[in-house]
């Protein structure tokens, strides 16, 4: 990562490429009007793999299918018992087994340990190789607590907390965050590139 005051100009703001609309949502928060950036909603397939190739790999099929410059993020809900998965699989086992399934797993277990992360990749064109920025919070695997608004928010309790993600007032969910740990680094990386976006309307 460079930190040059050269200035990198783009032909646009960064595009955040989405299917996720409250990945959307706690996005716009967090960030609020430090990176200025549109938004596309396209579910954009996934390599299996680690998860920084992951979402590397989306960030170079979103740069294609923009041809401009993109942002992409992936979530993985990693369980220590079972050597980090599901992961970046979290997702299917989410949708396949539900809050309950994903206790069950860890049933067989005594370490009900986790960590969520969140992967994001800036990709500044479709020929340019992406930067990633990870972001990390510890917690455990609870019987679901609070309101299903968000994927597995209601079974991780983040370390040092009483509540679910799901049960905390938004503002301190974001104080604490996978993704918002992730987007300080996205935007201290913003800060230090000096990027230039060229709006001609
Ligand atoms: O902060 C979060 N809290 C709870 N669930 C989340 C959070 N971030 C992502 N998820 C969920 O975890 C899974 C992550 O998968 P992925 O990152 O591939 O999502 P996407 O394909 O919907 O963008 C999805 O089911 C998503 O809804
Ligand atoms: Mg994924």
């Amino acid at each position: 990562m460079s930190s040059s005051s050269r200035m990198v100009r783009l032909p646009r703001p960064v595009t955040f490429v989405t299917g996720n609309a409250k990945k959307l949502e706690e996005t716009r928060a967090i960030l609020g009007p430090s990176i200025p950036f549109q938004s596309l909603k396209l579910d954009l397939p996934e390599l299996q793999g680690e998860p920084e190739e992951i979402s590397k790999e989306k960030a170079r099929l979103a740069a294609a299918e923009v041809n401009g410059p993109v942002l992409v993020e992936d979530t993985c809900l990693c369980f220590n018992a079972l050597n980090g998965l599901p992961g970046p699989y979290i997702k299917w086992f989410l949708q396949k087994t539900g809050h309950e399934g994903l206790n069950n797993l860890l049933k067989a277990y005594d370490d009900k340990s986790a960590y969520a992360l969140c992967v994001f990749s800036l990709a500044l064109g479709p020929h340019v190789e992406p930067v990633t920025f990870v972001g990390k919070t510890e917690g455990k695997i609870v019987p679901a607590r609070g309101p299903a608004n968000f994927g597995w928010d209601p079974i991780f309790q983040p370390d040092g907390y009483e509540l679910t993600y799901a049960e905390m007032p938004i503002e301190e969910k974001h104080k604490i965050s996978h993704r918002s740990r992730a987007l300080a680094l996205v935007k201290a990386h913003f800060a230090a590139a000096n990027y230039a976006f060229q709006t001609n309307d």
